[in-house]
């Protein structure tokens, strides 16, 4: 039954799949909640369109549950269907069909299409309709496949790769558009290789790596967090202790020689009075970004610093958990 009481839209719990012997994912538990945009993110094969096509009942568990709105998708894949609006990542059209027949046709089809909507993201877009599938670029087929995905009304739009083959001016539309959908209460999942576009859309987003959720990040946590890097110009490597006092702001502090990194959390104005005493030079502060994040990630490393706010553990890197 749907849960609309539920601030969760979206519940794996501990799913798995696997395609013979190969384990394309691994006791997977996450949520996606209502009204957010998750970002799914992870190298070539970590599993993000297996976890959706499983999402949507294209494939079954091995083990494990999920739900999108109280349903099972292994139980009733078509109403988990009328749910969501999905973009595959190799959206296939009919060929034979004009950019504008084609809209209409999918807006008949789904219970909650809506034409006019269809129509304005293609308009949007700036895709002409009148021409047949067959002599579109790659391009405009993708601008295709999103105005029709994104007409009907659905509470959730699961979108996988939306901006692939776009060119930079229309992958900055089509983020728009998701901000869009967001604005009117929408749930949007989007999987994505470019990390500033999660950046920019995302609420929170998890990183998959060989089938594993690796990593849970909520954005604003990250957009709070700071790298300083500087030199030290003292002649002593002695350690520099943290204040009692920025212990909840200052994650940790390191030195290799006399370059040394401290990790910051959370609002950087208490913590730029206590740096203007120390003996340093060369100061660079920087945003601890999704790249860093990501690359980590990627390489099976340990990750950087990132205590939660309220610790003043010393800079001891962390491979677990929600960062
Ligand atoms: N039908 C299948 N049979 C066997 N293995 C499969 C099947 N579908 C996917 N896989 C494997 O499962 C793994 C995860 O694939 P998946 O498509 O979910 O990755 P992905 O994260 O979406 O990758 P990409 O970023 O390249 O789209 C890959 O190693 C892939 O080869």
């Amino acid at each position: 039954m749907p849960d609309p009481e539920s601030g969760d839209l979206v519940r794996c719990e501990h799913l798995t799949k696997r395609y013979g012997d190969f384990t394309a994912l691994s006791d997977c538990t996450l949520n996606v909640r209502r009204g957010e945009v998750f970002g799914l993110l992870g190298p070539n094969g970590a599993g993000k369109t297996t976890l959706i096509r499983t999402l949507l009942g294209y494939l079954y568990p091995t083990s494990g549950r999920c739900s999108i709105d109280g349903l099972d998708p292994a139980d009733d894949p078509v109403e988990v269907r009328r749910q969501v609006s999905y973009l595959p990542g190799d959206a296939r059209l009919p060929r034979h069909m004009r950019g504008k027949g084609l809209l209409d046709f999918f807006a008949e089809m789904h219970p909650l299409g809506d034409r006019e909507r269809s129509f304005a993201v293609a308009d949007q877009l700036e895709l002409d309709l009148t021409r047949r599938v067959a002599f579109m670029s790659t391009g405009m087929r993708q601008k295709l496949a999103l105005a029709v995905v994104l007409g009907p009304r659905t509470p959730l739009l699961i979108l996988d790769e939306p901006t692939a083959n776009l060119d930079p001016t229309v992958r900055a539309t089509v983020l728009d558009l998701v901000s869009s959908e967001q604005a009117t209460g929408r749930t949007v999942m989007f999987s994505s290789h470019v990390l500033s576009e999660i950046e920019q859309t995302c609420d929170r987003v998890a990183f998959l790596r060989k089938g594993h959720l690796a990593h849970e990040l909520a954005l604003e946590d990250l957009f709070q967090r700071h790298r300083v890097t500087a030199r030290r110009t003292d002649a002593t490597s002695s350690e520099i202790p943290i204040p009692v006092e920025l212990a909840e702001w200052i994650g940790g502090i390191s030195q290799t020689d006399n370059r040394i990194q401290i990790s910051t959390a959370g609002d950087l104005a208490p913590v730029l009075p206590w740096l203007a005493t120390l003996p340093i030079e060369q100061v660079r502060i920087e945003p601890l970004g999704l790249h860093a994040i990501y690359q980590s990630v990627h390489m099976g490393e340990e990750l950087p610093q990132l205590q939660p706010q309220g610790s003043s553990e010393t800079d001891s890197p962390k491979s677990e958990g929600v960062l």
